[in-house]
């Protein structure tokens, strides 16, 4: 047999041993695993030289327990195939090094009971899943601590359960309760001051999110908000003693193991196990001394030093400061944050895909004569109302007011293409519809207990801005025809008995992003209805609505007789996206000790701090356009949306063939048909993850989204994103029959 020589040996010895189909499924999701193994790669440690470390200590004490080292066995879900008994080969192996605790899963075909008989002594934990069902949860509990584990772990892999969930368990509990899951500081105390007796930090729990953080770049925030309240365990990528070293001087008390034990079960089964832990355990004894740390609770901040990324990258110029994520708002280590980023560099490392990935406007219908045309024609009608040169040198040369110089010309075009009629005062021209979803929402949520409902699935931009301002979101599950009012009502209701205030509701009610779907004329007036029941404010986000074909449903602001409707506009899809030009109406009435004022000036005042006023460059090009249409954007992308429309068409009907009624329906294949806008969804058979949506664009040189991006609350697992709003008719055919490739491909045996 061949011998390892290091824990990564066994990574090559189970490939070797393993069925193809089981490795990949006993590697997993390859994306977070890579960002984690790529943190710990980033770290350097900074030794102390002459320390006088002979024989380090690696004994910790946890939960009232001593641990040989502090490193913990995690808890997959081992695939078939990889081992027979994989938990009591794993606490057999544990046992043979010393006291290291296992995790044992929910394992198929043995009790929890008949494990611990055959532990050999290894202390166990056992996981647990937030089951709604409340009361087989219990039992479970109750059955734990008569067998013997002695801690539970709780997985936050069911989005749908929340805090109070946590807190009842905790009240009930018989044993010490650890949360695995947690990447942020808030949750880590909310986690603790809900009762949990540790934390668990991990980026391997529950639905895989794109571009999520590796769990030791959210160790040192989480470490720092907890202070020692509770333990402190960081799971994911530990792979050498430098690793366990690392995470334990970034304010890990203990480490998880999950992958190399898999390895070493697969390659040698409980002696497996015991060479990979012997074989890190000898690794972080050798690290210590080198680093001239003696105890592993000695191991301070100081030990790690920066990223060689940071370094190779920053000029001397500019580097310094000693920043680390910690010291950032936590939002920039949110995932929402990173999605984006993900899809582009898939994208850049795949030139020759076919992209359904991006909402981009159609590149054939700009023309850049076009851009001095509108200018001269924004500028020709600025003279022509009798502004001196001088007066019209300033339009485009100068600072302008925060709330826009166009106002009048959007007013009337709201008028024209909507009926809807407000005053210009009452809106505010901003960068982007962007900036005007940050203005309302920095204006209208006041503290922790304000939230913003949003549907599930939801435009990212919403659900980021609301997270830059530490703004708590409520989902609502969206259905075939948008957002449903009773759905929203009892969500409403939940908040409220859990003493948050539903402040607004953020909504697409034509086309939307990602869903396609256009909400009903009766679901419109009940929606204005209900916000007028529960005071709260509608924001309605439109984007996709002049690019949709036939009759419109009028608009919620045009319906809007209580001024419950914040209405978001954005000229990115309609007229180009390159000028960034959006806007706000904020018509609501405002009392002030001086006296009455209009939502919009607030929303000014804001972004006068923010980007003082938007470019009068980009709004000159976009009021050009306006008049070159007398307002109508309707008009001016007639040919526009019958291009989208002939698109969305076009690549149904290639599913269609590709995929007729009876083979889509074996297959468990099918797809949304929306009526305009930039996308459609398809729901697959298989989890549409960024590991499937990595080997899509590299095995078949397709790219698209995954949904799950677009559901806050969780969800969207199964289901895929096309935007078809870009691509010519030959590139559509290419881009399915790729597409189909990938899915025969996902639904093949390995
Ligand atoms: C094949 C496989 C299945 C897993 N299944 C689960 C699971 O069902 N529940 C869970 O909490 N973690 C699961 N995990 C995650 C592990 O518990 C652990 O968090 C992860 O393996 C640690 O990262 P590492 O492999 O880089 O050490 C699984 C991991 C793998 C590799």
């Amino acid at each position: 047999m061949e011998s390892a020589r290091t824990v990564a040996d066994y990574a090559t010895l189970a490939r070797k041993r393993l069925d193809g189909r089981v490795w990949d499924l006993l590697q997993g999701d390859e994306a977070t695993t890579a960002t984690n193994l790529e943190a710990f790669e980033r770290l350097r440690l900074r030794p102390s030289v002459l320390a006088g470390v002979e024989s380090p200590q690696t004994e910790v004490k946890i939960l009232g327990r001593t641990w040989t080292a502090p490193v913990c066995l995690a808890p997959p879900a081992v695939p078939d195939g990889v081992h027979p008994e994989p938990e009591m080969s794993a606490a057999a192996g544990a046992a043979a090094v010393g006291t290291l605790p296992l995790v044992v899963s929910s394992p198929a075909g043995r009790t929890a009971e008949e494990i611990v008989e055959r532990s050999g002594g290894t202390p166990l934990w056992l996981r647990l899943s937030l089951l709604r069902d409340r009361e087989a949860v219990r039992e479970l509990m109750g059955r734990a601590e008569d067998a013997g584990y002695e801690a539970l772990v709780l997985a936050a892999d069911d989005p749908a359960l929340d805090w109070s969930a946590v807190e009842r368990l905790c009240s009930v509990s018989p044993l010490p309760l650890l949360l695995m899951g947690v990447m942020s500081p808030d949750d880590a105390v909310l986690a603790a001051e809900s009762g949990m007796d540790g934390i668990i930090v991990s980026n391997q729990v529950g639905r895989r999110l794109g571009g999520v953080a590796a769990g030791v770049e959210a160790l040192p925030g989480i470490a720092a908000a907890l202070a020692g309240r509770t333990p402190v365990l960081l799971d994911g990528g530990i792979r050498r003693g430098r690793d366990v070293l690392a995470a334990l001087a970034l304010g890990a008390d203990a480490v998880l193991l999950g992958r190399p034990v898999l390895h070493g079960l697969a390659a040698e089964g409980a002696a497996g196990v015991r060479g990979v832990l012997s074989l890190l355990l000898d690794d972080l004894r050798e690290t210590m001394a080198l680093a001239g740390v003696g105890a592993v609770t000695e191991a301070a901040p100081a030990l790690v030093g920066a990223a060689p990324a940071a370094v190779r990258e920053i000029t001397p110029a500019v580097r310094g400061g000693g920043l680390t994520r910690a010291d950032l708002h936590a939002s920039v280590a949110d995932p929402v944050l990173d999605t984006m980023n993900f899809l582009n560099e898939i994208t850049l490392r795949h030139p020759d895909a076919i992209s359904f990935a991006p909402g981009r406007p159609y590149d054939g219908f700009f023309d850049t004569e076009q851009i001095f045309g509108y200018i001269r024609g924004y500028l020709d009608h600025v003279a022509a109302r009798g502004a001196t040169p001088a007066q019209v040198r300033e339009e485009v040369f100068q600072y302008g007011p925060a709330a826009g110089r166009i106002r009048e010309l959007i007013a009337h075009s709201l008028w024209a293409d909507e009926q809807i009629e407000v005053a210009p005062g009452s809106i505010v021209v901003t960068v982007g519809c962007q900036e005007a979803m940050f203005l309302a929402l920095r204006a209208l949520f006041t503290g922790p207990s304000d939230v913003l409902m949003v549907s599930s699935p939801c435009y990212v931009g919403i659900t980021g801005a609301a997270r830059l301002l530490d703004i708590g979101l409520t989902a609502v599950e969206e259905h075939t025809d948008g957002l449903s009012v009773e759905a929203l009502e009892a969500a409403i209701l939940a908040e409220r008995a859990r003493g948050r205030r539903p402040k607004a509701l953020y909504v697409v009610p034509d086309h939307s992003n990602p869903s396609g779907a256009t909400m009903p004329l009766r679901t419109r007036f009940e929606l204005l209805d209900l916000a007028d029941r529960y005071d709260f404010l509608i924001l309605e986000d439109s984007p996709y609505r002049l690019l949709g074909p036939g009759t419109r449903v009028p608009t919620l602001k045009s319906l809007d007789r209580a001024h419950r409707v914040v209405m978001f506009g954005s000229y990115s899809k309609t007229i180009f996206p390159g000028a960034r030009l959006g806007f706000a109406v904020a018509d609501q009435e405002v009392a002030t000790p001086g006296g009455t004022v209009l939502l919009a000036d607030e929303l000014a005042k804001i972004k006068s701090m923010i980007t003082v006023n938007t470019s009068p460059l980009s709004q000159a090009a976009v009021a050009g356009a306006l008049l070159a249409s007398e307002g109508r954007i309707s008009d001016l992308n007639r040919e526009a949306a019958a291009y989208y429309g002939d698109a969305t068409r076009h690549t149904l009907h290639c599913l269609e063939l590709t995929f007729p009624a009876d083979v889509r329906a074996d297959l468990g294949l099918s797809w949304s048909t929306p009526e305009g806008g930039f996308f459609l969804t398809l729901t697959v058979p298989f989890p549409a993850d960024d590991a499937a949506l990595s080997r899509s664009a590299r095995e078949h040189q397709v790219i698209w989204t995954p949904m799950s991006y677009f559901h806050p609350g969780g969800g969207g697992t199964h289901m895929i994103r096309l935007s078809t709003s870009y691509l010519t008719h030959q590139e559509i055919e290419t881009g399915i029959t790729r597409l189909a490739a990938f899915i025969t491909s996902e639904l093949a045996p390995r």
